[in-house]
């Protein structure tokens, strides 16, 4: 590559280079076949731009609020585990650049340098995504840090009840370093000689339990607001309603867990739909929420990531969509 990178996929092509193999897939590899991998990218394809013209731009403001908290674009960084694998400085490196750039960082649960280290490491607004644990003293510890290092959200990554079957992963005996939050706690370095360890790690470690009615458990053990992490039908959109947590995340999990589910961006219009009609189904209540929303934000503020909060959605429909609003 001639110069310097210009664009993502010279920047993955760098990455490939750069990276030992096992790595490099177990960060590039969606689930099985594939299949959603594909369609991830096929739907954003699919997706035009309607250009309006002779509009003044020459001051652009993107900047909207997450749960309170004011980021200079519809923009999240998703928690994604390990960053010591392609850098030294791993997250705490992100988080910088989370700061740097005004947006909000979602830390994984799984990440390379501990959750105290990021925190201090810089001012960035941080959310603590979770995997609950067969050891729930462990996760609750963890939430615990998390509330105390000053992280404003827990994400509940709800779409990993065991990994999906990644096959790189599989072929390469994928395995993942003792990860310092759990030093003391449990050995995350999963070592066998069939397959996928982290795969394996998972299934020993993740509670494949995990039900709606834990959201209960949570709620008990934090007082930090809760987003619910792989969203994609309307059906649990609205039990995420019901449960009263404070967002959904609409998510594939990059298409890394179950293959053939949808592409993330064509179900958040469905689901932002479900969103209004459960908040409405809610009673009085719920129609006056959407009802404030429409009155104090008209701005569109939908994340194309498909990262939304509850608040997000509804506002960006109620705009959108006068159909709604009107029915309610
Ligand atoms: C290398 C890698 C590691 C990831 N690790 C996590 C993780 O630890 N926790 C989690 O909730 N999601 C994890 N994800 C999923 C991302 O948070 C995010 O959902 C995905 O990259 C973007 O797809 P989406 O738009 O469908 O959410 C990971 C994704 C990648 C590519
Ligand atoms: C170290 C064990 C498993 C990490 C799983 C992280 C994850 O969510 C991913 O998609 O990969």
């Amino acid at each position: 590559m001639a110069g310097e990178p210009v664009n993502v996929n010279e920047f993955q092509e760098l990455a490939r280079q750069a990276l030992p193999k096992m790595y490099y897939d177990y960060y590039n590899g969606g689930a099985e076949d594939q299949h959603t991998l594909k369609e991830n990218i096929e739907a954003f394809r699919r997706i035009t731009i309607r250009p309006r013209i002779l509009v003044d731009v020459s001051r652009i403001d993107m900047s909207t609020a997450i749960l309170g908290y004011k980021t200079s674009a519809p923009i999240m960084i998703a928690p994604t585990a390990m960053h010591k694998l392609a850098h030294p400085e791993g997250e705490v490196a992100t988080a910088r650049a989370a700061s740097a750039s005004d947006v909000i960082m979602g830390l994984s649960y799984m990440s390379t340098c501990t959750l105290e280290e990021v925190a201090s490491s810089c001012d960035a607004v941080r959310f603590f995504q979770i995997y609950v644990y067969k050891r729930r003293d462990i996760t609750a510890l963890m939430v615990q840090r998390a509330e105390r290092n000053g992280f404003k959200a827990v994400i509940l990554t709800a779409d990993t009840p065991r990994l999906g079957r990644r096959e790189a992963d599989i072929k390469n005996k994928m395995v993942a370093p003792q990860l310092k939050n759990f030093e003391g706690l449990i050995s995350t370095e999963y070592v066998n000689d069939n397959g996928s360890n982290i795969e394996a790690f998972a299934a020993g470690t993740f509670d494949a339990s995990l039900c709606w009615m834990d959201i209960a458990w949570l709620k008990s053990i934090t007082k930090l607001p809760i987003l619910i992490k792989g969203v994609l039908t309307s059906e649990d959109a609205i039990k995420a309603v019901e449960v009263g947590v404070a967002g959904i995340i609409v998510s594939n999990h990059g298409a890394r867990q179950l293959d053939y589910a949808p592409a993330t961006i064509s179900v958040l219009e469905e689901i932002g739909r479900a969103v209004v009609y459960g908040l409405a189904a809610k009673g009085e209540h719920g129609v006056k929420q959407v009802i404030e929303m429409l009155k104090n934000e008209l701005e569109l503020t939908m994340t194309l990531s498909g990262c939304c909060t509850i608040n997000d959605i509804t506002r960006s429909h109620v705009k959108t969509d006068k159909e709604i609003y009107c029915r309610m």
